[in-house]
């Protein structure tokens, strides 16, 4: 870091314990970005909650950066409104452990301290990037939203748009180059796994009627519903418990089936623009080359011959995921969820003091369930419960990003990558409800193909 801590910033710096942390309300770049600003600003990508451009003007204090803006839905009322608390009551004791979180006075300073008090120390600091605060003017953002829109997949843009109500944005590294730049005319190749839920989980609180969960993964069950839904066209070849197998075989078996079907869990950069894989978060293969086309595009850039550059880059994909051992500390933090959402829920009812609708449906049904006794719990063991959960949630969700760039004789190899997790945000206390759903809906969906 290009700065020294002086008698000034003495005052930023409070005890915390057994370590000292800063004061990350003071992430905040002393620009703002104006309407002026917009044009400098290009469509990288968005998910579901974010939509994130990079910048392409000259200022060297944005040189290599995206920034990511939060989105609203269409018509919906904006999800922060500034009357309201950044956190409802019963998440400000769940959370009450990171008073800095609780203390968040605007939802971007939440989901930064989120990531960087959270997840972070989690996750391992040197691939998390919690990012920098920077203020901005409407007139920005209804810039922007204008400048991008076609680019946006048009599904994404019936149902989203700028969150107009805020006033600043996260900037962060731009993950899909390598940091500090490449030196002469290198070029940069990156990827993005979305590996999602790594492991079958083990909850004595699962009905018995669900114990297909103990031998499929969510990932593959929510494959068909999607199917169902047309979210999709064809099932991934992807298992993620080849990705998170630790066996070399199984995480290259991963790459090449994430290849194959990439949906939203797999793309493929080059330079920052995306040459394989689906644009704002879509499952298709669209703006993407495939096949042929793509192995003319590594040509130049992977030193194999013609034919056989995809390969390579495929193996130098796995070996480096096998290398970097990062997916090893990503499923010990899914793995938080050791209760599964058939037992959290419970200790969700608690926290919101109210009667258990799922106990209550259970018992109607006349079905036996041991849940009953997560009603007795004391108050301490639900919020850890649902907070694990909630960390896990966020876990079985982010993204992985790994930049290459070329050594001195122009090869890419496991030496010269960077892994970076992205979109580490904080999941609301309420959507514990929608997850039970989810589910429900998808063990449905999946039962009926048995
Ligand atoms: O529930 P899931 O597993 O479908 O995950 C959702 C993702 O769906 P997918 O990865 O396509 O299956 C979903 O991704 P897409 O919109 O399908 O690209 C979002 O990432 C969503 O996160 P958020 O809560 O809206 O911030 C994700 O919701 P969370 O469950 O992470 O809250
Ligand atoms: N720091 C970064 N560097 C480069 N690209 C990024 C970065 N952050 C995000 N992106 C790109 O932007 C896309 C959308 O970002 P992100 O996943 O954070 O959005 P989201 O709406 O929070 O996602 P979700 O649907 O999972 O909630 C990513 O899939 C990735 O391609
Ligand atoms: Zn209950």
């Amino acid at each position: 870091m290009e700065v020294k801590l002086e008698r000034k910033d003495a005052a930023d710096w409070s005890y915390r314990g057994e370590f000292i942390t800063v004061n990350t309300s003071n992430s905040v770049m002393e620009v703002k970005l104006e309407r002026k600003d917009a044009a400098d600003w290009s469509y990288r990508g968005e998910g579901a909650a974010n939509i994130v451009l990079a910048y392409t003007g000259s200022s060297p204090a944005f040189i290599g950066k995206v920034t990511r803006i939060a989105k609203k839905e269409r018509n919906g009322s904006p999800k922060c409104d500034s009357n309201q608390s950044v956190l409802t009551e019963e998440e400000r004791l769940l959370w009450r452990d990171v008073q800095e979180l609780v203390a968040s006075p605007t939802k971007e300073i939440a989901e930064q301290i989120y990531t960087q008090l959270v997840m972070s120390p989690l996750l391992g600091p040197k691939h998390v990037d919690a990012g920098m605060r920077v203020p901005v003017a409407r007139e920005f953002l209804e810039c922007v939203e204008k400048n991008v829109i076609k680019q946006r997949p048009p599904w994404r843009v019936d149902v989203s748009t700028f969150d107009m109500e805020r006033d600043s944005v996260i900037i962060m590294s731009d993950h899909s180059l390598f940091p500090g730049g490449v030196l002469g005319d290198g070029s940069c190749i990156s990827v993005e796994i979305k590996p999602k839920c790594g492991f079958l989980p083990l909850s004595k609180f699962m009905a018995e009627g669900n114990s297909v969960k103990r031998s499929t993964t969510r990932f593959r069950m929510h494959q068909i519903l999607k199917l169902r839904e047309q979210e999709i066209s064809e099932l991934s070849e992807y298992d993620p418990l080849d990705l998170f197998s630790g066996s070399k075989e199984r995480i290259h078996k991963a790459i090449k089936d994430l290849y194959n079907t990439p949906q939203n869990n797999f793309r493929v950069f080059l330079n920052g623009s995306l040459i394989f894989g689906g644009s704002g978060g879509g499952t298709e293969k669209t703006n993407a080359v495939v096949g042929k086309a793509f192995e003319d595009m590594l040509e130049g850039i992977i030193q194999a011959e013609d034919g056989l550059r995809t390969m390579s880059f495929i193996q130098l994909v796995g070996e480096t995921v096998y290398c970097s051992r990062v997916l090893d500390e990503l499923l010990e933090v899914q793995k938080l969820d050791n209760f599964d959402i058939e037992g959290a829920i419970h200790a969700y009812y608690n926290i919101v003091s109210q009667p258990c609708a799922v106990c209550q449906q259970l018992d109607e049904a006349g079905l036996p369930h041991r849940c009953s006794s997560l009603h007795s719990i004391h108050m301490d063991e639900s919020l850890k419960i649902v907070k694990d959960y909630l960390i896990a949630a966020t876990a079985k969700d982010c993204s992985l990003m790994i930049s290459f760039r070329p050594t001195e004789d122009g090869e890419f190899g496991s030496p010269y990558s960077h892994v970076n997790f992205i979109d580490l945000d904080l999941r609301p206390l309420k959507k514990m409800e929608d997850y039970y759903e989810l589910d429900k809906k998808i063990l449905n969906s999946y039962s009926r193909i048995l």
